[in-house]
């Protein structure tokens, strides 16, 4: 009967996560934080947003760590009573009334403190998730150059997780497994320190053990998630790249391929989890030896009557529920530690300076001509390695500008200081008669646009895809435009038209029609200064035709820049600037550059014989 009561207040044991063995007693963190202090205090002052809530908070986990203790303690208190023989039937209904209090108590708390902390929690991770998001949309174009995309998703979705998933849960079970631990430590001393030796003389064998098994298993578990990433990457590659695989036939070598690393995973997971499994049963197995050393030598000092029976019950449900707080604090610490690793990452992004900010005194043009002069510019990515030396030159409104040159001389860094997502070294780039940096970054790249080799599609509609060029155009705007992109007639025959939902890697339409639906996209937003990297892929004649007839209704009247890759497309180009090293070598026309007959005739003529060949 009194079991009954008891059961509530014993929480499951959790049998240990073998995955959390890995690193001996929990999950190993990814990363160690370097700033412990100093990312908690950043971690506290978001916390701090719910200072009420959180004290609420604090105080149910106290009662519920209180009630847990008490359950028990009342038991053994009426036990002694009954034995005594000073149990009336009224202080039957009075213990039994009070027990069941305790255990509505414990549970309402518990629930409280739950709910409570998810909200918490969730706020926190949420605003933690906005200031990461939104400053990363104000870093500078520098930053992403040089940071894999894939970390910094890692940092805005498994990194917040983890943070997320700490406060849910970690944090609360921690504190609440110190206060028990404590708590049960604190009454069983003032109870019998005796028993409570004998109690805990079974910890450093459990302790011991833990240590024997977590040392085989570590490194098998170790082996196993390497061999789980192995075959992760293995399945991403064989999957992006199956149609090369069917093309060459080679799907047979692919599944044996599979099979030998999902046979690896096999085998270190067989025996990782078997050598892991014994966790439970040593931990079982001493938690029995201490309960009969409680009972036993318990039984003779109440026999003795240096204790009593209801002492005797306490210690044995203490002692059971001792090994609980004890297992949580060993799986959640390292959770802990990699939580705060993941926040500190969090906090490395938003630490980050973000683009800096336009000149006090930076003016917005309503109206931009389109004339641009570069006076002298250099500049390099990193200090000491310049990769445009002293280029000058002057675009007049209107006239198209094409940079050619081998690869890696400078065309698309030249294209990157025109949009000011750098800024020159030294030298100066002056718009509409204005130094670029004194007009607002806003402003200049709303005057512009650009029509990219490969256009960024985002999923949505195609009349969504397009007016992302000017977000306040009609539907029959966005249908002008595409009519002269000439992209409306493949709209037309696409199924939903305009309303057809795009993929975002861009799959069901192809590099031409890209190419067609960013050509209508900058139509739409009617920029000065256009800059166009014309695509390299081979592109079937008809669309081709089609691109350049877009492409030449979209420049009119704007101050182009294209790069150039086909040197026969940009014949009726203003001016041909030449890109060497980084150093502008000739600039001139089509026709100028040939009579000089220098670097631009060679690469000219190259590329004609190798067409005739
Ligand atoms: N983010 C970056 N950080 C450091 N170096 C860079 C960066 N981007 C480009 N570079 C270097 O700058 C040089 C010029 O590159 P750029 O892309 O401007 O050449 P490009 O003429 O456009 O070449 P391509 O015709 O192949 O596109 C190259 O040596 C390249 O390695």
């Amino acid at each position: 009967m009194f079991k009954a009561f008891i059961e509530p207040f014993r929480q499951p044991r959790p049998a240990l996560d073998p995955e959390s063995l890995r690193s001996g007693s929990g999950r190993k963190p990814k990363a160690r934080a370097k700033n412990w202090s100093g990312t908690l205090g950043r971690i506290w002052s978001y916390l701090a947003r719910r200072k009420v809530k959180l004290s609420l908070v604090l105080l149910m986990v106290l009662a519920s760590s209180g009630l847990a203790l008490l359950g028990p303690y009342m038991v053994g208190v009426a036990v002694d009573q009954f034995i005594a023989g000073e149990a009336t039937s009224s202080s039957w209904i009075t213990f039994l009334l009070g027990l069941t209090a305790v255990y509505v108590l414990f549970s309402l708390t518990s629930w409280l403190q739950n709910i409570w902390m998810i909200e918490i929690a969730q706020e926190t991770v949420f605003r933690m998730r906005y200031d990461l998001f939104s400053h990363l949309h104000k870093l500078p174009i520098p930053f992403f150059g040089k940071r894999q995309q894939g970390e910094i998703m890692s940092r805005v979705t498994n990194d917040i997780e983890n943070v997320s998933s700490t406060l849910n849960s970690s944090a609360i079970q921690i504190f609440s497994s110190v206060l028990t631990l404590l708590g049960t430590l604190g009454v069983m001393l003032w109870l019998s320190p005796l028993l409570t030796l004998l109690t805990f003389i079974v910890v450093p064998l459990m302790a011991l053990g833990m240590r024997w098994i977590t040392r085989r298993t570590g490194p098998l578990f170790k082996e196993r998630q390497r061999n789980l990433g192995e075959l992760n990457g293995y399945i991403e590659e064989t999957l992006s790249g199956q149609r090369i695989i069917k093309a060459f036939s080679q799907e047979e070598r692919v599944i044996r391929g599979f099979e030998e690393r999902n046979m690896r995973i096999r085998i270190s997971a067989f025996w990782a989890q078997t050598i892991s499994g014994f966790i439970p049963k040593l931990m079982n197995g001493l938690n029995n030896l201490s309960f009969a050393i409680v009972a036993g030598i318990g039984g003779i000092l109440a026999i003795q009557g240096s204790v009593t029976v209801g002492v005797i019950i306490i210690f044995v449900e203490y002692a059971r529920q001792f090994t609980r707080p004890l297992n949580d604090l060993a799986n959640q610490w390292n959770t802990l530690l990699s939580a705060i690793a993941g926040a500190e990452r969090v906090f490395e992004v938003l630490d980050e300076d973000e683009e800096a900010k336009d000149e006090g005194a930076a003016i917005a043009l309503d109206k931009m001509e389109g004339n641009v002069r570069f006076d002298n510019v250099s500049f390099g990515y990193d200090e000491g390695r310049d990769i445009l030396r002293g280029i000058s030159f002057q675009a007049k409104p209107g006239e198209m500008i094409a940079l050619v040159g081998p690869t890696g001389a400078g065309k698309t860094t030249l294209i990157q200081l025109l949009s000011r997502f750098y800024d020159p070294t030294s030298g100066v780039i002056i718009v509409d008669g204005h130094p670029m940096t004194s007009i607002r970054r806003d402003n200049l790249r709303s005057h512009m646009a650009f029509v990219l080799q490969d256009s960024f599609l985002f999923q949505g509609t195609i009349r969504e895809n397009i007016r992302f060029g000017r977000l306040d155009a009609t539907d029959e705007e966005v249908e002008a435009a595409s009519k002269l992109a000439n992209a409306h007639s493949f709209i037309m025959r696409m199924k939903d038209g305009y309303d057809r939902v795009l993929q975002a890697d861009g799959s069901g339409i192809s590099q031409g029609q890209k190419q067609l639906l960013a050509i209508a996209r900058a139509i739409l937003a009617d920029p000065s200064i256009l800059v166009l990297d014309e695509a390299t892929s081979s592109i079937d004649t008809v669309t081709e035709i089609k691109i350049q007839e877009g492409l030449e209704r979209l420049m009119q009247g704007r101050t182009s820049f294209v790069i150039a890759h086909r040197l026969n497309t940009i014949r009726q180009a203003d001016r041909i600037l030449v890109l060497k090293d980084g150093r502008l070598l000739e600039q001139g026309s089509h026709d100028e550059l040939l009579k000089q007959g220098g670097f631009y005739s060679e690469l000219y003529h190259s590329q004609l014989r190798k067409k005739a060949q």
